[in-house]
């Protein structure tokens, strides 16, 4: 795809010519929408419209971290989009800054479904490693890779074969993260499909949470589970069991929302009520069905819980042996859709880092103050204005079988 094609016809504000999608997931050639913009409009506007698109932190526009070289040249050699920034907070009197240096990762998968699937499991072992490595001599306190990374995202299909994927939460993908826990004495979120064998090999959407020692501090399973377009994932698993943990860990209050969870303002308010600092929302979706919700729903939980929220998506479309349908009249076919990636991370004061690559394989790390947390409840008091109790009756009195909605008719609407 032509950049320059692209930028002359923004530039003369012509009607544009019909333009075939670009099918590698760039934009218009271009890896994100804050690349596009960049390269599109003058540096006295690009610093106005990210300012309006991504917000200031404590007054400022983000700044970028300097990465370490070994790391840069992981990406480079492996070619993984990599990018990095600093959410500041106010200086305060009585307590020191609380850094934590965040990791996050998108990926593609690595070879053809097709494939033998215990080829396919090692070689997404073998192509995070660079990526992992890339975080842990970067410094990363707390990382976290996408949501099933162990496999696959076959939950379309409706196939059984898939459930081989699914691991005991200290099956071998918990072991090859714990060595680098270990080695780099960082905290790992690793979300799995997982097979709870104690209990009649039920599966579960899973992310287990290894402490910087190596230990398994604790799982959180998947809340919601999506029924909506391709993502047939009931067919696979069932509803999680586990509330809204928060774990607490070396490096500040953690927790876990998975993909389809992010849909759910009570799911987000739970974890905020345990008390989390950072929340995460590995995911899998595509283009066609979410790409618009993307960049809004976890900013909002990250405003609303004065939390970071943390957003990771899959790259790449994945393609399946056999056609399938889903029941909603699109003609069979084998994938699910692009997988668009655009990770990136939300703050409490409602800044925004841009996204990682919508087409390639990234990693986005972010230093964080975790005081900016309770700055901003003391600012805007939303925890104090919540007005919990009215919401909890109002809840009460709709689980309950008899429940009318409170509604005032006027009175004139029914005359005739
Ligand atoms: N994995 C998953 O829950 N995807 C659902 C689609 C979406 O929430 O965008």
């Amino acid at each position: 795809m032509d950049k320059k094609d692209y930028r002359t016809v923004a530039e003369n504000g012509k009607a544009e010519p019909e333009k075939e999608i670009p099918k590698d997931g760039s934009i218009c050639g271009f890896d994100s929408l804050h690349s596009l913009l960049q390269a599109s409009l003058s540096p006295q506007i690009f610093q106005e419209v990210s300012r309006l698109l991504l917000g200031l932190n404590c007054g400022r526009a983000l700044e970028t971290i300097t990465l370490p070289e070994p790391a840069k040249a992981l990406s480079s050699k492996h070619d993984f989009d990599f990018q990095a920034f600093s959410f500041q907070a106010e200086k305060e009197s009585l307590r020191e800054p609380r850094i934590v240096r965040v990791g996050i990762i998108q990926n593609s998968i690595a070879l053809p479904t097709t494939t033998p699937l215990l080829d396919q499991k090692s070689a997404i072992f073998q192509k995070l490693t660079p990526i992992i490595e890339a975080a842990g001599t970067s410094g990363v306190n707390v990382l976290c890779l996408q949501e099933a990374w162990m496999m696959p995202f076959a939950f379309c299909t409706r196939e059984k074969k898939w459930c081989e994927f699914a691991e005991p939460v200290d099956g071998e993908s918990t072991q090859f993260l714990q060595d680098f826990a270990r080695k780099y004495n960082m905290v790992i979120i690793s979300p799995i499909l997982e097979r709870d064998v104690k209990h009649g090999e039920t599966l579960w959407n899973t992310a287990v949470i290894i402490g910087n020692h190596g230990n398994i501090i604790g799982k959180h399973r998947k809340n919601h589970i999506p029924r909506v377009g391709d993502f047939n994932e009931s067919t696979y698993y069932m509803e999680g069991n586990t509330g809204h943990p928060v774990f607490e860990t070396a490096y500040g209050k953690i927790a876990v929302n998975i993909c389809y969870g992010r849909h759910h303002p009570l799911n987000w308010l739970a974890f905020g009520l345990n008390g989390a600092e950072i929340v995460f929302n590995p995911s899998a979706t595509v283009g066609e069905l979410s790409e618009p919700m993307w960049p809004v729903e976890a900013r909002n939980a990250a405003i609303a819980n004065s939390y970071f929220v943390c957003s990771i998506n899959r790259v790449g479309t994945e393609i399946f042996p056999n056609p399938f349908t889903s029941g909603d009249g699109k003609p069979q076919h084998s994938d699910f859709g692009h997988f668009y990636g655009s990770s990136h991370i939300s703050a409490p004061d409602a800044s925004c880092t841009p996204s990682l690559s919508r087409h390639k394989d990234g990693l986005m790390i972010s230093d964080m103050d975790l005081n900016l947390s309770r700055q901003l409840k003391d600012k805007w008091g939303f925890r104090m204005t919540a007005r919990y109790e009215m919401y909890s009756d109002l809840l009460a009195h709709y689980l309950k079988p008899d429940f009318e909605p409170q509604v005032l008719s006027d009175p004139l609407l029914h005359k005739n």
